[in-house]
């Protein structure tokens, strides 16, 4: 299958594909009639029980890939790339193939795009010996798991997703003269043609050009939902919250995400990391108005870097770290990270004040509050002790009631704002679930106001799109703060602004 050139897209990469994508649907959701949105604009997760939908695409994806370590690093990526490219278009995919009728279980069925398992020159998935399949009878299994089951629609799926790769491919190809940029290693988004990076396009181009360009014009007429691949609901409130902008938003939200990290201060400077990477052979770019954020092309393999392990950065959001700066704290500050999570931004606060200082991270998860712990030694940082508290109601919180200069509420959220990271997420969100976040952030914003000295600043996040969590959020604080209290600032940053998620933050002063 592997030309000593680089990868062949061949019919098996093609239904290993097809499993992996079936290993990234919640459990069942492939025996429904819509795996992404039904015509009622349900997601998948309508009817599923909440752990079905707890468990993301990445988590899911890992596994499976752990599951078969002797897929080639190119095999791995291209698959990658073709399930997270289903699940960002799943819903405009799935109506074309449906509208078209394009069946790859019938022979020259739909637009001419032939069943995987008879490509040219290979044998049927069915047939291939254990070893062929590289990873013995559970690969063999695998693959008959995948035609029983998806009756052809994970597979059409994928066919897709290789068509629209390399049209987008051919495109780059004839508008841009070659690149030499040689960090980027990933098969969506090199410059020049991917064959100078060694993937060498499907045998049945043709089918595939005529499938791509079919899909191009369709997709034009299509309303706006279906258009950008979010469920009805999701679509209409970010209609409502956004207004015209909503269909650049959404088509932003279609995008893969960029790969930012966050220098650590307390190693050194931005430029000298920059240089670091350089060495390294790769390129990290500035991005605007965040001193401390460097965007990578691609998707590197950061963690084996020494620097990585030297604590010099983390993965982090360009966003992120910006909402980090308008904290504005200081050496010595007191501060609570009242949802610090695995500590994204309690790091960041960390090294904004120079590791003098006390910070108190919170969370109700003690895994997540556990991974804090060594990324806080890689990063030269013992300012911070974790809590794991039970909930708003916890009685140890009374022991901070006025303590803190800066209480920061980085709110558990929809994530409407992270769809080009997590684009999995909007098959698996609900209404009812904006409804419980909502709920949610109240109570936690409650609670957080009775720790701050009289002075202090509460800074309210979310890495949501939605008025229902933002804008509405704040109408409802005005309402309830007493006289005195100062919004001291708003902001929201929008994919496509500045090329990474899109967040929310409003900071209030209590009165001194
Ligand atoms: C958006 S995430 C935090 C991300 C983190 N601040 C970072 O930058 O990496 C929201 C966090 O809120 C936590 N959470 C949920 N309910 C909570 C509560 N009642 N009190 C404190 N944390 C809560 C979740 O476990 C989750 O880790």
């Amino acid at each position: 299958m592997k030309e000593e050139s680089g990868l062949r897209v061949s019919p098996r990469l093609t239904g290993w594909a097809a499993d992996a994508l079936l290993a990234v649907l919640p459990d069942g959701a492939a025996d429904r009639p819509a795996l992404f949105a039904a015509p009622d604009g349900a997601s998948f997760s309508r009817s599923l029980p909440a752990w079905h939908r707890s468990t993301p695409a990445d988590q899911r994806l890992g596994f499976w890939l752990r599951r078969h370590p002797l897929l080639g690093a190119r095999e791995r990526r291209w698959l990658s790339d073709r399930v997270y490219d289903v699940l960002r278009h799943g819903r405009a995919y799935e109506t074309f193939l449906r509208q078209y009728s394009i069946d790859p279980g019938s022979p020259g069925g739909g637009n001419a795009i032939r069943p995987a398992r008879a490509g040219q020159g290979d044998a049927p998935l069915s047939s291939v010996p254990p070893d062929g399949g590289r990873e013995g009878t559970a690969g063999v299994q695998a693959m008959q798991r995948v035609q029983a089951v998806q009756e052809g629609r994970l597979l059409a799926l994928i066919h897709l997703s290789e068509a629209m790769r390399q049209q987008a491919s051919a495109a780059r190809a004839q508008s841009s003269p070659p690149c030499q940029d040689v960090s980027r290693q990933d098969g969506e988004q090199q410059c020049g043609a991917d064959a100078q990076h060694g993937i060498h396009p499907w045998h049945e181009t043709d089918a595939l050009t005529t499938l791509a360009g079919d899909y191009t014009r369709w997709l034009a007429t299509q309303p706006p939902a279906v258009r950008f691949s979010l469920p009805d609901w999701l679509w209409q409130r970010i209609g409502a919250a956004h207004g015209e902008q909503a269909p650049a938003l959404a088509a932003h939200l279609l995008l893969p995400a960029s790969t930012d990290i966050r220098c650590n201060l307390l190693k050194g400077k931005p430029a000298a990391l920059q240089k670091l990477l350089a060495a390294a052979g790769l390129a990290a770019e500035p991005v605007a108005e965040v001193p401390t954020a460097l965007r990578l092309s691609g998707r590197p393999a950061l963690a084996r870097l020494p620097q990585f392990g030297q604590g010099w950065f983390e993965l982090q959001d360009a966003g992120s770290q910006a909402i980090v700066d308008t904290c504005g704290v200081r050496r010595g500050a007191r501060v609570i990270d009242f949802c610090a999570g695995a500590g994204g931004k309690t790091l960041a606060l960390a090294a904004r004040m120079r590791n003098q200082g006390q910070i108190l991270a919170f969370d109700t998860e003690e895994a997540r509050l556990s991974r804090l712990t060594p990324r806080l030694t890689r990063a030269g940082v013992d300012i911070v002790t974790t809590l794991r508290i039970d909930g708003c109601d916890d009685p140890r919180l009374a022991r901070y009631q006025g303590w803190a200069d800066l209480v920061l509420v980085d709110a558990p959220c929809s994530g409407s704002g992270t769809l080009r990271r997590h684009p999995d997420l909007k098959w698996r969100l609900q209404p009812d679930d904006v409804d419980h976040y909502q709920q949610l952030q109240r109570t936690i914003v409650l609670a957080a106001l009775r720790l701050l000295r009289p002075g202090g600043r509460l800074v309210y996040a979310t890495c949501s799109l939605l008025a229902d969590e933002n804008a509405q959020q704040m109408q409802w604080l005005v309402e309830r703060l007493g006289a005195g209290w100062q919004a001291t600032a708003q902001r929201a940053w929008l994919p496509g602004e500045q090329g990474g998620d899109a967040f929310f933050m409003a900071a209030w002063e209590k009165p001194g």
